[in-house]
């Protein structure tokens, strides 16, 4: 599903990250943990193409993505990567089922396809009756799980998410872990999921510790 070789990236003076190699199945949940600073985002970033490594390779399904241009690249990450932050990153002005729509529209698909999809998965994250309300009008764990759904309308190959538990309280947090594992089950959904949470990272089948840019247990 995912390959890493060899992956270097340093902010000025600064290395970041010092040689990754990485190895993620289909339907992998896989947890990454590690200090603060220790390079998780930037990581998280880099594989799933919103950064670029100095250098070094990644492969989605057998694409080496920064071999993509601009262009071609942008609609991958479109079709293959679901992405989840830490703040929902909604908007504003949309309901949850136009939020969740979207990525599936910029994708060209038909808008009576992808409205399909957009209530069949607000339905399976039990968000039927909230599909008209805007994000303002939603808890912040039903803001989160409208962004869960939105990650997965165009049935990506990995989703990647960063700390997306960060700013829940200890119940909705609990929810959402619940329901990656779920997703793994009913849709063989693979995740990244930075955390600082250690239920979550020991739940997942593998835990990555990053610390001074490598990967340190796995
Ligand atoms: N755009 C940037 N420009 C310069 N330095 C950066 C940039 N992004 C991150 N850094 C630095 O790179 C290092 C790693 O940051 P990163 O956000 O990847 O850490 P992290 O492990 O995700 O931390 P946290 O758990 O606090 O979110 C830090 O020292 C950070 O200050």
């Amino acid at each position: 599903m995912l390959k890493a070789q060899g992956i270097l990236k340093a902010y000025g003076k600064l290395p970041v990250l010092k040689g990754i190699d990485l190895h993620i199945k289909e339907s992998e949940v896989v947890s990454v943990v590690g200090a603060s600073g220790a390079g998780k985002s930037t990581l998280l970033h880099i594989v799933g193409t919103l950064d670029t490594p100095d250098s070094g390779k990644i492969f989605i399904n057998d694409t080496d993505v920064f071999a993509l241009n601009q262009q071609q690249l942008a609609a991958f990450r479109n079709q293959h990567i679901g992405f989840i932050f830490q703040f929902h990153n909604l908007l504003p002005e949309f309901t949850a089922l136009e939020n969740v729509m979207i990525p599936g529209l910029i994708g060209g698909r038909s808008s009576s396809k992808v409205q399909k999809r957009a209530l069949e998965l607000l339905g399976m994250l039990g968000l039927d009756q909230r599909k008209d309300h805007k994000p303002s009008e939603l808890s912040g764990g039903e803001q989160q799980r409208v962004s869960v759904a939105r990650a997965l309308i165009n049935d990506p190959s990995i989703v990647f998410a960063d700390e997306p538990s960060g700013n829940l309280d200890s119940k909705n947090a609990d929810e959402l872990h619940q329901l990656f594992f779920q997703l793994r089950k009913d849709l063989n959904q693979t995740f990244v999921i930075v955390t600082h949470n250690k239920e979550l990272a020991e739940m997942a089948d593998r835990k990555l510790e990053i610390a001074d840019g490598v990967i340190l247990t796995d």
